[in-house]
C-alpha cells in the first residue's frame, strides 16, 4: 500500500502523469487453485455455513459467516462503512465518498482506500462493506447518494477502482455495492428500477466494471427490483451481467435482508446470504445454513452451485492473503465497539488532505477569500459547531444537530473527535489577533445581531440524507427537498441585511437549490464543504485563510430548481427510469438547461490558462467482440491513445487544476448526450508553471451500448473533444476521426 509520506510525494508532483500503486490482475487464477484445494476437504455443513450469516448480531461484526475447521478458515467478519469502520472506535471518520470524488484525485482516492483498508484489517474486519456506487445519484434528493463519488459514471468508476485497489493493497476485501438501480431510498424494499438496457450499461454498470476491473473480492445486490425481479434473485443481473458479462470471479452477497428465496437465488448466483436472518426474528426467515444443505439434497440446487458459491468466497479470501495470519476480530459492534487496538495511525492527514482538497469554491466576488487578516469576524448557525450532545451523540448519524460531517445509516462511523468550523477558526483568529463574535443557532434574529458587529460574517447551513432505515426531521432517507435545513434560507437573508460582506458555506450531501441565497448582494462568495469527516474545521481554515487554494470541482451539477434534473420515480412499485442515458449534466446539455453551477465547476484562488489541445487517439469502429476478462470484453480495456493539453498557473499563488475530458459521439452513433466524462487530471502548479494534461483513453471512452447486439460498439465518424475547466466551460477543442468518414 502506499505509506502517507509517499501520497504526500504523489501530492507534490507537480504537472507529472502520476502512477498509482494497483495491485495485481493475475491474482485470481492462483487463488482459485487454492480454493478448490480447500473445497474438497470441506463437509456439506462447512460449505453451507460459508455461505450463510450467523444471523444479525450473531457475532461481533454486523455480518458473520461460519468457521471451517478443517481448512483453518476463520469465521468471516464483515463491516461497515464506505467513509471507515462503523461501530468501533477509535477510527478515523474519513470524509464521505461524495467528498472524495469531488477532490477528482485518484492518489486521493487510492491513500483514502488504503486507510480505511489498514484500518479494517487491522481490527480483523475480513470484508469492508464498500465503496459505493449505487445509487449513482440520478436522483438529486436519494439519500445516500453521498456515500458514492460522483453521478458520473466515469467519475464514480474511477472512485471505485482508486477506493477498491487501494483497501485490497492493505489486505481488506472490499464490497461494491448496491448492485443494481438502488437509486432512493423512500421505497427501496419495494419499487421495481424498470432500466432500459442503454442507461444500465452505460450509467449504472459503468462504474462496477471498474470496481471489477480492480479485482474487487465481493459485490452486494441490492434491496430493489430490476426490471420486476428483486435484484438478489435475479439471474439477469447476478449471473448473467455481473458473472459472465463482466467477467466476475468473486462472490455476490445479499444486502441485510435483500434475499427473498433460498433456492432461487442460489439458482440466480447469489453465493453469500447475509445477515443470515430477519432483524426482527433473529432466528427467523433463514433461507440457508442447513435449508441450503436440504435444497442441495433434494436436487433443488446443483452441488455444483454450492461448489461455486464456496469456491468464490474461498478465492477472494486467498485474492488478498487472507490466509496469511490475519489479525482476530478487536471490537464488538454490540457493545461500544471499544477497540483492544488503535488503528488510526497518521491516517487523520488523509483525511484532511481530502477534506480540504473536495472544498469547492462556487463563489468569490472582489476576491472576498482567502480572508487575510480581518480584524473582527462574526461565525453564525448551528453548523458552526458541535453537536452540543458530541458528535456521536445520535446512532447512526441520526440527527442532524451541529456541524454536518456525514450523512445517516449504515454508511457512518463514529467519530474519535470532530473538529468543528468555529473551534478551528477561532484557533486560527487567537493566532492572528481577529476578533470572532458568534451566533451559534440558526435564530436569525441573533445571527444579524452577530453579523452587524463584525467586519465579515460566516454562515453555516446543511443539508442532510441518509439510509431508508432512519427517519430525520420528516426526511425519510431520501430529503423532503433541495433546499437548507433549518431556515437556512432566511438566516442567510437576515445577516445579509446586517453585514455588507457575507461568506456562506455548506455542508450538504448533494446539491441545495442557492437561488434565494444569491439573491442577496451582500453574499460575496460560496464555499461548499459536503461532508468532510472529522477534519472538517481544519480542512475548512486552510481554504479560507489561504493556505491552500481550493481545487475542489462539483462531481454533481447545482439547478436553479429541482424540477431541472428530470430524474424521479413515480410511486412505491415502480421506477421507469424514464430520463434514460440523461442524467445530471448529460440532461442539462441535451436539453438546453442552464444550470446555477455545472458539473465539474470549481474556483481557485489563482487562474488556469489552456493551450496545445493535442489528439493521438487511432482505432476501428465496431464491437468489442473478444474474451471477457475481469470488467468486461479485453479490447474495452486496450489503449487506443490520448489527449494532451498543457494548463499553466497564470496566477500569483500556488494552485491545482482539474483538467476535464469530454467526447462526444459522431453522428453514426443512437442519440447520445452531446458530451460526456472521458477522462481528467488534477495538475499542481507553482504560479507561472506549466504541466501537461494526459487523457488516456480505451475502446470503452469510445464506446455506446448496441442493444440490438449486446455489444459495446466504436461508431465510426468524426468524435468531438472538449477540454476544460468544467463541463461548460470549454477551453479547448478538436476532433479525430474513427474508420472511413
Ligand atoms: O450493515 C450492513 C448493510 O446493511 C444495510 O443496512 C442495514 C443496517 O446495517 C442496519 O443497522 C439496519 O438495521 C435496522 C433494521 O433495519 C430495523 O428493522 C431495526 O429495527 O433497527 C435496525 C438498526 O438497529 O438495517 C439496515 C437495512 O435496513 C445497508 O443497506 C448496507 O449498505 C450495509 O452494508
Amino acid at each position: 500500500m502506499h505509506t502517507p509520506l509517499l501520497f504526500l510525494s504523489l501530492l507534490s508532483t507537480a504537472g507529472a502523469v502520476p502512477t498509482y500503486g494497483h495491485g495485481t490482475t493475475s491474482g485470481w487464477d492462483s487463488a482459485y487453485a487454492k480454493a478448490q484445494t480447500a473445497l474438497a476437504k470441506l463437509s456439506q455443513d462447512e460449505k453451507a455455513g460459508i455461505v450463510s450469516g450467523m444471523t444479525w448480531e450473531g457475532g461481533p461484526c454486523v455480518g458473520n459467516t461460519y468457521a471451517a475447521n478443517s481448512i483453518g478458515y476463520p469465521s468471516l467478519c464483515l463491516q461497515d462503512s464506505p467513509l471507515g469502520i462503523r461501530f468501533a472506535n477509535p477510527v478515523t471518520a474519513f470524509p464521505a465518498g461524495i467528498n472524495a470524488g469531488a477532490t477528482w484525485d485518484r492518489s486521493l482516492l487510492y491513500a483514502r482506500g488504503a486507510a480505511m483498508g489498514a484500518e479494517a484489517k487491522g481490527l480483523g474486519v475480513h470484508v469492508q462493506l464498500g465503496p459505493v456506487a449505487g445509487p449513482l445519484g440520478k436522483n438529486p434528493d436519494g439519500g445516500r447518494n453521498w456515500e458514492g463519488f460522483s453521478v458520473d459514471p466515469y467519475l464514480s468508476g474511477v472512485g471505485m477502482e482508486e477506493t477498491i485497489r487501494g483497501m485490497q493493497d492493505s489486505g481488506v476485501q472490499a464490497c461494491a455495492k448496491h448492485w443494481l438501480g438502488n437509486e432512493q431510498e423512500v421505497y427501496r424494499d419495494t419499487i421495481s428500477s424498470n432500466m432500459g438496457d442503454r442507461e444500465t450499461h452505460e450509467l449504472y454498470v459503468w462504474p462496477f466494471m471498474n470496481a471489477v476491473r480492480a479485482d474487487v473480492a465481493s459485490v452486494m445486490c441490492s434491496y430493489n427490483k430490476v426490471n420486476g425481479t428483486w435484484a438478489c434473485e435475479s439471474d439477469e443481473i447476478l449471473n448473467d451481467l455481473m458473472k459472465n458479462e463482466l467477467g466476475f470471479r468473486g462472490y455476490i452477497m445479499s444486502d441485510w435482508n435483500a434475499q427473498h428465496t433460498g433456492v432461487n437465488s442460489a439458482l440466480a448466483g447469489l453465493d453469500m446470504t447475509m445477515p443470515g436472518s430477519d432483524f426482527n426474528t433473529p432466528r427467523g426467515s433463514i433461507f440457508w445454513g442447513s435449508n441450503l444443505v436440504e435444497a442441495v439434497s433434494n436436487g433443488s440446487v446443483p452441488q455444483s452451485r454450492l461448489d461455486n458459491m464456496v469456491t468464490r468466497i474461498l478465492a477472494a479470501w486467498y485474492l488478498v492473503d487472507q490466509d496469511q495470519g490475519y489479525p482476530a476480530v478487536a471490537f464488538s459492534s454490540w457493545n461500544g465497539g471499544k477497540a483492544s487496538v488503535n488503528v488510526t495511525a497518521d491516517h487523520a492527514t488523509v483525511a484532511r488532505a481530502v477534506a480540504r482538497d473536495s472544498i469547492i469554491l462556487l463563489k468569490n466576488k472582489g476576491k472576498t477569500l482567502p480572508l487575510g487578516r480581518p480584524e473582527s469576524l462574526a461565525i453564525i448557525g448551528s453548523d458552526a459547531i458541535v453537536n452540543p450532545g458530541g458528535p456521536n451523540a445520535c446512532s447512526d448519524r441520526s440527527c442532524n444537530n451541529g456541524t454536518l460531517a456525514m450523512g445517516w445509516g449504515s454508511g457512518t462511523a463514529e467519530f474519535p473527535y470532530l473538529i468543528g468550523p468555529l473551534e478551528a477558526i477561532q484557533k486560527h483568529a487567537d493566532q492572528h489577533g481577529t476578533k470572532i463574535i458568534t451566533s451559534t443557532t440558526d435564530d436569525s434574529t441573533a445571527g444579524a445581531k452577530a453579523a452587524a458587529a463584525a467586519e465579515t460574517a460566516i454562515v453555516f447551513i446543511n443539508s442532510d440524507s441518509g439510509e431508508g432505515y432512519i427517519t430525520v426531521e420528516g426526511n425519510a432517507g431520501d430529503r423532503n427537498n433541495l433546499d437548507p435545513w433549518h431556515n437556512g434560507n432566511t438566516l442567510v437573508q437576515a445577516v445579509a441585511a446586517a453585514n455588507k460582506n457575507v461568506i456562506v458555506v455548506i455542508h450538504s450531501v448533494g446539491p441545495v437549490i442557492l437561488e434565494t441565497i444569491l439573491a442577496q448582494p451582500s453574499v460575496k462568495a460560496i464555499i461548499w464543504a459536503g461532508l468532510p469527516g472529522q477534519e472538517s474545521g481544519n480542512a475548512l481554515t486552510d481554504i479560507l485563510f489561504g493556505a491552500t487554494s481550493p481545487s475542489g470541482k462539483l462531481p454533481y451539477t447545482i439547478a436553479r430548481q429541482r424540477a431541472d434534473y428530470g430524474a424521479g420515480w413515480i410511486n412505491a412499485q415502480s421506477d421507469p427510469f424514464a430520463e434514460g442515458i440523461f442524467v445530471d449534466y448529460r440532461h442539462f446539455d441535451e436539453q438546453g438547461l442552464q444550470p446555477r453551477y455545472e458539473f465539474g465547476f470549481g474556483l481557485s484562488y489563482t487562474q488556469f490558462k489552456y493551450s496545445g489541445f493535442s489528439a493521438n487517439v487511432f482505432t476501428t469502429p465496431g464491437p468489442a467482440v473478444g474474451s471477457v476478462v475481469s470488467g468486461g470484453p479485453v479490447e474495452l480495456f486496450e489503449s487506443v491513445g490520448s489527449v494532451t493539453v498543457q494548463v499553466v498557473n497564470s496566477g500569483s499563488v500556488a494552485g491545482a487544476e482539474v483538467a476535464q475530458l469530454y467526447i462526444g459521439l459522431p453522428d453514426s452513433a443512437p442519440p447520445s448526450p452531446p458530451k460526456q466524462l472521458r477522462g481528467f487530471q488534477k495538475v499542481k502548479l507553482q504560479p507561472g508553471q506549466a504541466g501537461t494534461a494526459t487523457f488516456e483513453l480505451t475502446r470503452r471512452d469510445l464506446s455506446y451500448w448496441d442493444t440490438l447486439t449486446q455489444k459495446w460498439v466504436v461508431p465510426s465518424g468524426k468524435f468531438k473533444v472538449y477540454v476544460g475547466a468544467s463541463s461548460r466551460d470549454i477551453r479547448q477543442k478538436g476532433t479525430f476521426s474513427v474508420g472511413n468518414r
